[in-house]
Order: structure tokens, then C-alpha cells, then sequence
């Protein structure tokens, strides 16, 4: 099983909901931390109340002292306070084949990005994996990550600051045909490709992919399988998803395969 922590969207495409659906369609149990309650939709970016910092550790202890976690997933973080709860757990050795995607919030509504940004900074030593966009590389590294290569330079890094593997993810770079991620894995650097899919439904990708990975982990994939598993599935999640008119917005992905039949 994987226990997913991060923000609730209401709106189902994102965060702890999306990967719930992902691991249900996987076929792995989940259980799930929520460190925040976005008010959101396809058409607007999320209002966040953040849930107190004793209760967000209240979930994890409650999961992790009961159920067989074999991997942890995190996502969005409301606060510095909140990511130091999850990173006190990692500490302890209590996190398994922990994939770290630092979602950060938009600045305002009294949350800093980048004390949220710096407190990941210290929670990325604990990971398995870390899966970035280009963005989110840019505020861990202070420096702007806009090319192929510039995701290369960043995923290596970034892995110097812990991870065994930075996966770069470059789902809104649009360069060519691909979608093109970089992953720096074991001391060794590929780029990992699939067709881009030409879609506006691409709601909580990044979520689907990290969680997909998690959970091929749980199943005892090695590393690299896991990302491959993932890469495919997200691509084939983002184009069974092209027809679909749920909001008026960016929808979110066809995990289970639906529209295929
Ligand atoms: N239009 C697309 N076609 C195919 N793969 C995509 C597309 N958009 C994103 N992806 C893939 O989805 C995964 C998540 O990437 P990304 O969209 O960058 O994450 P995030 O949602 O965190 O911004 C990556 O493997 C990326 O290459
Ligand atoms: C609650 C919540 N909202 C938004 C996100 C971001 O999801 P992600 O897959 O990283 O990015 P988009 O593809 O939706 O831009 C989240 N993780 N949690």
C-alpha cells in the first residue's frame, strides 16, 4: 500500500484525489495525509486553508503506526511547519521509498513559496525519488530551468542534495513532439520521452506521475522500471482524457483507462 500526503482539491483532478484514483487503477491501496483543503477548480487556482501542522501529524502517525506502508508519495505543502512534519518522520526512518513531488503554493494569502520551497530543500535528503517541473527545479535551485539541458544540469543538482533520483519533468515545455523529462538516476543521466500528446486535459499530471511511480515501488518494481511504468502511463492517461469535457478548464487525466473501453 501508499500513503499519499498532500493538498485536497475539491475539484478531483489534483492532488490526494488524483492519486487515489491512480492507485486504485493500479490496483494498490492507498491511504492518504491531507496537509491542505484547496477550494479550486479547472478554471481557477486553488484558496488553500491549511490544515494544522498536529493534525497533519496526527494522520501520518495514525497511518504509519497501523498499516503496511511500502511507499510514501508527498505533494502540496501550505507552510514551511507543515513540510517539517513529514520531514521529522523521514528522519526517523519511518518513510519508505518516499517520492518527493515538491508542489509549491502560489505566493500570498500569508504563504511564502519560498520558505515552502527551502523546507522541501531539507525533506529532499530523505527521497527515493523527486520529481520537479521545471518551475518548482527552478525555486529549489534559484536559478531559472528552461531548455533540455538546463533540466539535465538540475536534475544532477538536485540529486547532490540527496535523492538517488531527480526526475525533471518537462510536461509544458514544448520543443518539438516529445515530452521530455530528465532523470538523473545511480550517477547516470538519460532523458526519458514519450509522444506529446496535444490536449488541454492535463490536470495533475505531475501527480499521477509521481504517484504512479510510488506505487510500481510498492510493488517492488526496481527504479528505473517504476518511471517507466509511469512515463507510459500518464501518456496514456493525458490522451484517453483528450475528449473529455469535465469543467470548462484543464480536465483532469483518464487514469483507469475509461475511454479506451
Ligand atoms: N501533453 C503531454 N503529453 C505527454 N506527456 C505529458 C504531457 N504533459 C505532461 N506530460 C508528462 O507528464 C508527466 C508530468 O509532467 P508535468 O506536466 O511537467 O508535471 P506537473 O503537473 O507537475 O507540471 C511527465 O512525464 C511529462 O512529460
Ligand atoms: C491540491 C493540489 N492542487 C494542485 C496540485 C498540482 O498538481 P500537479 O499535478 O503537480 O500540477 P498540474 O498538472 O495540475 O498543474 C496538487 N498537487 N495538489
Amino acid at each position: 500500500m501508499v500513503l499519499t500526503v498532500g493538498g485536497s482539491d475539491c475539484s478531483g483532478g489534483s492532488g490526494v484525489q488524483a492519486d487515489l484514483k491512480t492507485l486504485l487503477a493500479l490496483r494498490v491501496y492507498g491511504a492518504s495525509a491531507v496537509t491542505t483543503v484547496g477550494v479550486q477548480n479547472t478554471r481557477a487556482a486553488a484558496t488553500l486553508y491549511a490544515v494544522p501542522a498536529e493534525v497533519l501529524a496526527g494522520q501520518l502517525t495514525a497511518v504509519l503506526d497501523d498499516l503496511p506502508v511500502l511507499a510514501v508519495k508527498t505533494g502540496l505543502f501550505p507552510s514551511a511547519d507543515a513540510v517539517a512534519v513529514v520531514t521529522g518522520r523521514a528522519r526517523s526512518g519511518g518513510l519508505p521509498n518516499l517520492v518527493v513531488d515538491p508542489v509549491l503554493p502560489d505566493e500570498g494569502q500569508g504563504v511564502s513559496r519560498r520558505a515552502v520551497a527551502a523546507a522541501l530543500d531539507r525533506l529532499l535528503p530523505y527521497a527515493l525519488v523527486a520529481t520537479p517541473n521545471r518551475d518548482e527545479a527552478s525555486a529549489l535551485l534559484g536559478w531559472q530551468v528552461a531548455t533540455p539541458g538546463d533540466m539535465a544540469r538540475a536534475a544532477e543538482e538536485l540529486a547532490a542534495r540527496g535523492p538517488k533520483c531527480v526526475v525533471v519533468t518537462g510536461g509544458d515545455l514544448v520543443t518539438g513532439t516529445e515530452a521530455l523529462d530528465a532523470v538523473w538516476a545511480g550517477g547516470e543521466f538519460r532523458y526519458m520521452s514519450a509522444p506529446r500528446v496535444a490536449a488541454r486535459n492535463t490536470r495533475g499530471s505531475g501527480d499521477v506521475f509521481a504517484t504512479a511511480v510510488a506505487a510500481r515501488l510498492a510493488l517492488g518494481d526496481g527504479l528505473l522500471d517504476a518511471l517507466a511504468f509511469a512515463k507510459g502511463l500518464v501518456a496514456r492517461a493525458i490522451s484517453d482524457a483528450a475528449g473529455w469535457r469535465l469543467g470548462v478548464g484543464r480536465g483532469p487525466l483518464d487514469v483507469f483507462g475509461w475511454s479506451a473501453g
